[in-house]
């Protein structure tokens, strides 16, 4: 247990730091009013906040600052860190840290001057204990594991690879590179890696990341030219879930620090997993360097999920918010709703509320009428101009050359394509397929069809290309 004066000098460390790297308004809204509310337990350094919004506020803007705060003190390894809503527990008062002496300005109308914080902290004799990490600094979604995971065809390879790794850090795929369409449970499958390694090696440093945040750290740390605490901190964890890759587009002093943390952490065997909506190479404005890291591993798609499987998935979240699903209704869910699963929980969760408020078990028709909107919008026809314009740019070829003669195989290709999905997204007949583009014969429709087909089943990449043509052309 850490004495008094350790928890004050920690926490007195923190509320320096964030003083002098947020805004006063910043400071005083958000940090000002925890001064009081630390408390070192067991190791841990426990932060009451006062409700949810400002936990979850804490959580998604702060925690990574307190964390890197907290680790200078402690000899670079960050201490278990646990936000809660409420007040600390009463009976400990002498590990309760003294507040900040305030020496606020009164009635200025202007934003508050941020009080300056108690004394700098000395270094605490005892080192924190980092070797365990709880969600929330984990940053893991405790639901999303293996089990909450519905597989089928479309995530059968991801699953087993993500399986893999996750029995085995470190060891068989370095880097895991996941990549899909939106809301296809990219985000899911990592963080089941990242909870299944926890609950099997709580000593683990897991760290469970958006790329997007990974940007600002290392904004934050070119401001306040704190790489040293920066790269301690990252090139401290056991395994790295980034999301969102392609987010480092653009952002040439990112993709600078993530290669060498990306080297350092492969270097010392340590797991890297990252996801995108596209492979590495298609990933445009990403440093070569990178683009060949990244492959270095194993890629895996996911893919859109079949009817079977979204009725599925349909049924498991049901059962997991214990809802009665009619098999029927979810059928008809599953059959109408097919961008992406995100989608297919928002309908869910409409129909749920639907029989809540009606007091009705939902059948096929309250079903349809609890999902009027989203329905009429799915059903959208989608026309033949609207797919020939959509692949011509996909592709980066004009869309006349959807009807032109051309039969290299960098028009013809896309053409077939844009048949075949003309043929699935449409109810036009063949002829009139081959009409509208460039008054081509039917047979010649069905071959495109046919080949697009079989280079589905043999070609992943071009079974990827078709999935995310789908999902764009449905949205
Ligand atoms: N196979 C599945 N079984 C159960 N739930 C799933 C499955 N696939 C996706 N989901 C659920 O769908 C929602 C969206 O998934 P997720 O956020 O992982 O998608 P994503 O691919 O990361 O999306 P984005 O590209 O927008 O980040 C989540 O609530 C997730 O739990």
């Amino acid at each position: 247990m850490q004495t008094k004066v350790q928890t004050e000098a920690l926490w007195a460390h923190c509320l320096n730091e964030l003083q002098q790297s947020l805004a006063a308004s910043q400071f005083n809204i958000w940090i000002k009013p925890l001064a009081q509310s630390a408390q070192v337990v067991d190791g841990t350094l426990v932060i009451a906040v006062p409700n949810q919004i400002f936990l979850q506020f804490i959580r998604d803007r702060y925690l990574g600052m307190i964390e890197m705060a907290a680790a200078k003190v402690c000899d670079g390894v960050p201490p278990h860190i646990e936000l809660k809503v409420g007040a600390l527990p009463v009976n400990k008062p002498a590990e309760r840290v003294a507040a900040p002496q305030s020496q606020e300005s009164v009635g200025s109308g202007e934003p508050e001057a941020a009080a300056p914080v108690a004394a700098p902290a000395p270094k605490p004799a005892k080192r924190f204990d980092a070797a365990g990490s709880n969600h929330e600094l984990m940053r893991l979604n405790p639901g999303h594991t293996f089990d909450t995971l519905v597989t089928g065809k479309a995530n059968q390879v991801a699953r087993a690879a993500a399986m893999q790794v996750a029995e085995n850090p470190g060891v068989s795929y370095n880097p895991l590179f996941v990549y899909g369409g939106v809301g296809l449970g990219k985000t899911h499958l990592i963080q089941a890696i990242g909870n299944f390694v926890h609950q099997h090696n709580p000593q683990a440093k897991i760290r469970y990341i958006h790329a997007e945040k990974y940007v600002q750290d290392v904004v934050k740390a070119y401001q306040h030219k704190s790489f040293d605490d920066f790269k301690k901190y990252y090139h401290s964890l056991d395994v790295l879930l980034v999301d969102d890759i392609q987010f480092f587009v653009g952002k040439d002093r990112t993709q600078e620090e993530f290669f060498y943390l990306f080297n350092a952490l492969l270097e010392s065997g340590k797991q890297i997993i990252l996801t995108s909506d596209k492979i590495p190479r298609e990933i445009e404005g990403l440093q070569e360097r990178l683009t060949s890291r990244f492959s270095w591993g194993l890629i895996v798609p996911i893919e859109p999920p079949e009817t079977e499987m979204r009725v599925a998935i349909l049924l498991k979240k049901a059962e997991a918010e214990h809802f009665k699903l009619d098999a029927n209704v979810a059928f008809f869910m599953a059959k109408n709703i097919r961008s992406n699963v995100r989608e297919l929980e928002g309908a869910l969760k409409r129909v749920m509320a639907y029989s809540r408020f009606t007091n009705q078990l939902i059948t096929v028709d309250s079903a349809k009428e609890a999902l009027r909107d989203i329905l009429a919008s799915g059903n959208r026809q989608v026309s033949v101009e609207n797919i020939q314009k959509t692949v011509a740019d996909f592709y980066k070829i004009k869309v006349a050359d959807m009807h032109s003669k051309k039969r290299t195989r960098d028009i013809a290709r896309p053409r077939q394509m844009a048949m075949a999905l003309t043929k699935e997204l449409t109810q036009m007949s063949l002829p009139a397929i081959g009409d509208a583009f460039g008054g081509r014969d039917h047979t010649t429709v069905l071959h495109a069809c046919r080949t697009i087909q079989d280079f589905r089943q043999s070609d992943q990449e071009m079974a990827h290309q078709y999935s995310v043509l789908l999902q764009m052309l449905r949205s």
